[in-house]
């Protein structure tokens, strides 16, 4: 079993914290938010951005509400550097918000840091080295004493560079770069060293991040190990605590969401999870769980669309279709469970000021999407759907066996053709098989009036063209539809009937539902009619049942029905 890959690895340690408390916490309030877009982000792209697009990403995050952004790693590039202070000379940072950068505990990047932020109101510098063992030993070649002393070296540093620009607020943060792969008693002891230099007070606070640089545990470990280091950090109470979930076993969120509950204040990430390999936290859908708990998240997405085109161009990555919140099909259905569900659920959410539509977590205009992507009809659809984009588009609400009956023609279609359908292709479907079909009777004119012999009958003179043949019936009966049926002495009867309008006002349309058995027709079947005039729609619609239930007849049986339509009336 040795050459199993599997024996390559080690399972992740357990945290000895049997009295952990996070498991029963909830989540009431949003962190504090910090965008690292433009740097973890961008160092994480192809290409990295340029000022230009740099700005631009700047910019929404401010719009959307962002008071922490990470802008660069100033001593890492020019183009960083520069960013840095266009920033700052160009008095783009609005009085809420504060810049913060990154820097390796090393000297000469702290020093090119500070200058990057010369006459920046308020910043936060962000130091980090990385602590694990491999990292000591690999990278490093320092003991745990070496490694402490790199850090407290690089904090000194900072206090005596701010000391010197004393124009800006600062405010120090440090990672324990590896933390999760670091021994809990260590990152402690790196952390209290450096915050001993720092003398954070309750005003001036400290930021500590814990950085799952590479996420190497299931998210429960990430949690005993925040709140490990939350319950025993020696300068707590002056600390905001931080965490900087990646997501390389896919539980960014998850770990971001655990972490809060076991002390987290600070939630570092990006938009939709860009960032290094499999990407860092994603905060648009740590904010918009939130906002599915009744928590609003502190940051706007009432135009989600925007945010991601824009961040799709300033990162030239595309966001995945099935993105969470965001992505082109999460509020689409297609399976008709669902879109009966859904359907049902809109139906009854009118009278309802909570939101209650199934499979829908959260409303999509709460986000500025509309609703007209979220039912999309294909093989895999029912009834609901098809009713829905119909009802939706055209206005059309159909009885529910109608409903049945015409999804069968759609899946036909469907099986057939192996495509979606949209609104558009099912009302041609529709009216080529319920609107459409004049053979072999199409409906010319009528007249009523009323029976002077039988008090409330009526009598109807139609004209109609059999197989492009006029011919006029008499009938009699105790309304328009009954009357039509005597006159056209098919031995039909009327299962259900219903009438609904279309439009409205003076030139509304009405749509007539007519369901039929009959001699000619086994079971029964429905036929349509669609007419500003209620009593022609209900004659089109008998006539668009009787020829559907003709054409479903064998030649044989179609001319005996039609000899006995003449011969009786001979
Ligand atoms: C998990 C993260 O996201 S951490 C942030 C990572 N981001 C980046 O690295 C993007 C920007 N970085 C860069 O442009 C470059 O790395 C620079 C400009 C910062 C430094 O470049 P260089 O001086 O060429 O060093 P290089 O990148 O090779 O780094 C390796 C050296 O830095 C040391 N080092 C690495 N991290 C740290 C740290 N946090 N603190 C102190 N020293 C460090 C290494 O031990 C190594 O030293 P050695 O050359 O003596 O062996
Ligand atoms: C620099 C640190 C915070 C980082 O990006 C990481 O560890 O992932
Ligand atoms: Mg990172």
């Amino acid at each position: 079993m040795l050459n199993h890959p599997a024996a390559k690895y080690r399972p992740f340690v357990p945290v000895q914290l049997s009295d952990r408390t996070w498991p029963s916490k909830t989540i009431t309030q949003p962190p504090i938010w910090l965008s690292t877009d433009l740097r973890d982000g961008n160092q994480a792209l192809i290409e990295p951005m340029n000022v230009d697009r740099k700005l631009r990403l700047f910019h929404l995050l401010v719009q959307i509400g962002f008071k922490e952004i990470e802008v660069a790693f100033p001593s890492a590039s020019q183009t960083d550097f520069d960013f840095v202070r266009h920033l700052i000379n160009h008095h783009l940072i609005p009085d809420d918000v504060t810049i913060q950068v990154l820097t390796q505990a090393r000297e000469d990047l702290i020093r090119r840091t500070f200058e990057s932020l010369r006459g920046a109101k308020r910043a936060i510098v962000h130091v980090y080295n990385a602590t694990s063992p491999v990292f000591r030993r690999t990278v490093f070649g320092l003991d745990r004493a070496g490694t402490i002393q790199l850090a407290t070296t690089a904090a000194a540093l900072c206090n005596q560079l701010a000391a010197e620009q004393p124009e800006t607020e600062w405010r120090f943060e440090y990672s324990p770069e590896t933390f999760t792969a670091t021994e809990l008693n260590f990152a402690k002891e790196i952390c209290d060293a450096v915050l001993d230099i720092w003398q954070p007070s309750p005003d001036r606070k400290a930021i500590i991040n814990l950085p799952a640089t590479v996420e190497v545990a299931t998210p429960n470990v990430f949690a005993d190990q925040v709140e490990w280091m939350h319950r025993h950090l020696k300068w707590r109470k002056n600390v905001v605590l931080s965490v900087h979930p990646h997501n390389d076993r896919g539980c960014g969120t998850a770990a971001a969401e655990l972490a809060q509950m076991a002390g987290a204040d600070r939630v570092e990430g990006c938009l939709f999870g860009n960032g290094e390999r499999t990407g860092n936290v994603d905060l648009v859908t740590l904010a918009l769980n939130l906002y599915t708990q009744g928590i609003h998240p502190g940051l706007n997405f009432s135009n989600i669309n925007e945010v991601a085109r824009t961040v799709e161009y300033c990162n030239q990555l595309p966001i995945h279709p099935r993105h969470p919140y965001v992505g082109d099909l999460v509020f689409t259905a297609f399976s008709g469970s669902h879109q009966d569900a859904i359907k049902k659920g809109f139906a009854a959410q009118a009278a309802n000021a909570l939101w209650e539509v199934p499979y829908l977590p959260i409303d999509p205009a709460d986000l500025g999407r509309t609703y007209e992507s979220i039912i999309r009809v294909n093989s895999q659809s029912g009834k609901g759907g098809m009713a829905f984009l119909l009802e939706r588009d055209y206005n059309l609400v159909m009885p529910r066996r109608l409903q049945i009956e015409f999804s069968q023609v759609v899946q036909q279609t469907m099986d057939a053709s192996g495509k979606e359908m949209t609104a558009e292709h099912l009302w041609q479907l529709f009216s080529r098989e319920y609107l459409q079909v004049y053979e072999p009777f199409k409906y010319i004119s009528h007249h009523l009036s009323e029976d002077e012999e039988f008090l409330g009958n009526q009598i109807i003179t139609v004209d109609l063209q059999f197989r492009h043949q006029a011919i006029t019936r008499i009938g009699n009966g105790n309304g328009p539809i009954d009357a039509f049926l005597q006159a056209l002495n098919l031995n039909l009867w009327v299962h259900s009937y219903e009438e609904r309008s279309m439009t409205q006002g003076s030139d509304a349309t009405a749509v007539a539902y007519i369901e039929l058995s009959g001699d000619c027709i086994p079971g029964s079947l429905y036929g349509v009619g669609i007419h500003s005039n209620i009593v022609t729609a209900s004659l089109l619609a008998v006539l668009s049942s009787v020829n559907r239930a003709i054409d479903r007849l064998d030649a044989t049986a179609q001319k005996h029905l039609f000899s006995q339509f003449f011969a009786d009336k001979q």
